[in-house]
């Protein structure tokens, strides 16, 4: 089936904005890795849709039955990528999107998913600490270990061959077309293959 795509990148840098567009425009193309996490929903979140809302228990279960193929803490919580989450899209035989941090992304490298790896940054850290406090869903600590992760993230980041392409999500149709253009062989296979 095609390549997955892993997004990757900074608390607050747009990955799920960029994601949620495409998921729209390419209905059927793209499918999203329903990730698993401890935190709490936000206002708007769907459990089973933006994330399958577990407890600290059942994550930690899971892990022991090595129903994970990656898993992480992140800003005190846990979050997990399942087999089955990615299975449930490559058996549509879309083009899978994993939203996954820095540690999640080290631990896929381990795996022969073969994903291509695209880190979405911020245009600054001052206008990625304006878009996380106006997105208004983290209290003051959350923030900064946010904030702190991205720093470092950032840093990592630019390690050769870490990431297929790093896209600064200044203007946001900008960093769109972009991300479209990356990922065009993979859509036009997505295309095909749902065509024939
Ligand atoms: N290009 C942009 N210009 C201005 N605001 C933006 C842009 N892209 C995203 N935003 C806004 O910034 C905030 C953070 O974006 P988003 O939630 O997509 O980030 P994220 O990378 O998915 O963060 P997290 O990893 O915490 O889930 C949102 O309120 C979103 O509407
Ligand atoms: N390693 C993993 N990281 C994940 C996964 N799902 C989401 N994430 C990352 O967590 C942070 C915070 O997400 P938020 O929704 O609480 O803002 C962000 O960087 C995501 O990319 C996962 O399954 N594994």
């Amino acid at each position: 089936g095609p390549r997955p795509v892993v997004l990757s990148g900074p608390s607050g840098a747009g990955k799920s904005t960029l994601l949620k567009k495409l998921l729209k425009d390419y209905e059927g193309v793209f499918g999203f890795s329903v990730s698993h996490t401890t935190r709490s929903p936000r206002p708007g979140e769907a459990n089973g849709k933006d994330y399958h809302f577990v407890t600290r228990e059942e994550m930690q279960q899971g892990i022991a039955n090595g129903e994970f193929i990656e898993n992480a803490v992140f800003s005190g919580n846990m979050y997990g990528t399942s087999k089955m989450a990615v299975q449930a899209v490559q058996a549509r035989n879309q083009v899978c999107i994993l939203d996954i941090d820095m540690q999640g992304v080290r631990n896929i490298k381990k795996t022969d998913l073969n994903p291509i790896y695209i880190s979405i940054h911020p245009p600054s850290v001052e206008i990625l600490v304006k878009r996380l406090r106006d997105r208004n869903t983290e209290s003051e600590e959350s923030l900064q270990k946010r904030l702190q992760a991205a720093i470092d993230d950032m840093e990592i980041s630019k390690e050769p061959g870490l990431f297929d392409e790093i896209i600064i999500n200044d203007d946001l149709e900008e960093a769109y077309s972009r991300l479209t253009d990356v990922l065009k062989e993979e859509i036009a296979a997505a295309q095909t293959s749902k065509d024939s």
